[in-house]
């Protein structure tokens, strides 16, 4: 029976992958700061048949080696070491660069980017003793295409993609497969957060793609990480966005231009 850690376990898409993969008869360790939230996510799952004596919580703040080194023990000493580390903890702080004060900037790095690689560099020494192992990494749409309001957030999910190439060519011969999703927008408490805040200029991008469901990103990113597959996409327009990034960038910059000098908001 595999173990699972799943940081970002206890919310939306964490959650949701969490869900699956106890519904398919894995042990599963929900990794998150909150106990509150964490408790909460816990008796939903729970209602899963079988799932009780197959899962576990523990705090930890992924932006802090020290802390989710000690959570990643703790899961092990419940479970045994990690087979599977889904990396789905993030956060969103959209403002527009020139507003935004630095620290909120230097948070989305610190959770979205360094927190990963802190939650990789924990599992990683077991996975390679095991002789193999599966890192999924959720990183974003936001990660292939530059958005107005989202410049800390794209910044830490481009950084993923660039992370996640790396690690794959050194584990490859490890056994240990390192998948990258780049989801749409989903409807998850973070999202419905986000959407209050959203500047105009991000949504008439955003706004194309329509919001998916936890339920349905979470099978997506499994099934591409059970297959070893190295990047993992949702949806025709944002597969294409994968593909041909900076060319789509170039024809929104030249919209946003455009419409700027019309004097008009974008939306
Ligand atoms: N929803 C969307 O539209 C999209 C989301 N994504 C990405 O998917 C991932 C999940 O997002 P979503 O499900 O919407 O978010 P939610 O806010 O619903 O859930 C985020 C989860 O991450 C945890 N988390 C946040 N910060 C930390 C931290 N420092 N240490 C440990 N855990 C932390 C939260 O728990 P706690 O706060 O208690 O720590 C929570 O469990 C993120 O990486 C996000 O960027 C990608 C594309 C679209
Ligand atoms: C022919 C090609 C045209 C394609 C148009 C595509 C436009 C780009 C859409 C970018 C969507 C990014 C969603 C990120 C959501 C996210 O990460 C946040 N919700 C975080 O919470």
């Amino acid at each position: 029976m595999r173990h699972v850690l799943v940081t970002g376990g206890s919310s939306g898409i964490g959650l949701a992958i969490a869900a699956l993969l106890l519904s398919r008869g894995d042990r599963v360790t929900l990794l998150a700061r909150d106990e509150g939230r964490l408790e909460a996510a816990m008796d939903i799952l729970s209602e899963l048949p079988g799932a009780g004596e197959r899962l576990a919580a523990v705090s930890a703040d992924v932006a802090d080696a020290a802390s989710v080194g000690a959570g990643v023990r703790a899961a092990a000493s419940r479970f045994g070491p990690a087979d599977v580390l889904v990396a789905s903890a993030g956060i969103v702080e959209p403002g527009l660069f020139h507003d935004q004060p630095p620290e909120l900037f230097e948070r989305q790095v610190a959770v979205n980017l360094f927190g990963v690689a802190n939650s990789v560099r924990a599992v990683l020494p077991d996975m390679r003793a095991a002789g193999g192992g599966r890192i999924a990494i959720v990183s974003s749409g936001a990660g292939l295409i530059g958005i107005p309001g989202y410049s800390g957030y794209c910044a830490s999910k481009f950084a993923l993609r660039g992370l996640a190439a790396s690690l794959r060519a050194e584990t490859a011969g490890h056994g240990i497969s390192v998948s990258i999703s780049f989801p749409p927008d989903t409807v998850t408490p973070q999202y419905e957060r986000e959407m209050l805040v959203r500047p105009p200029e991000a949504e008439a991008m955003m706004g194309r793609v329509r919001p998916w469901q936890a339920a349905d990103v979470a099978r997506v990113i499994v099934e591409g990480m059970e297959k070893g597959r190295r990047e993992v996409h949702f949806g025709v327009a944002l597969r294409f966005v994968g593909y041909f990034g900076p060319l789509v960038s170039a024809w929104f910059d030249a919209r946003l231009v455009r419409t700027a000098r019309k004097g008009r908001r974008p939306v």
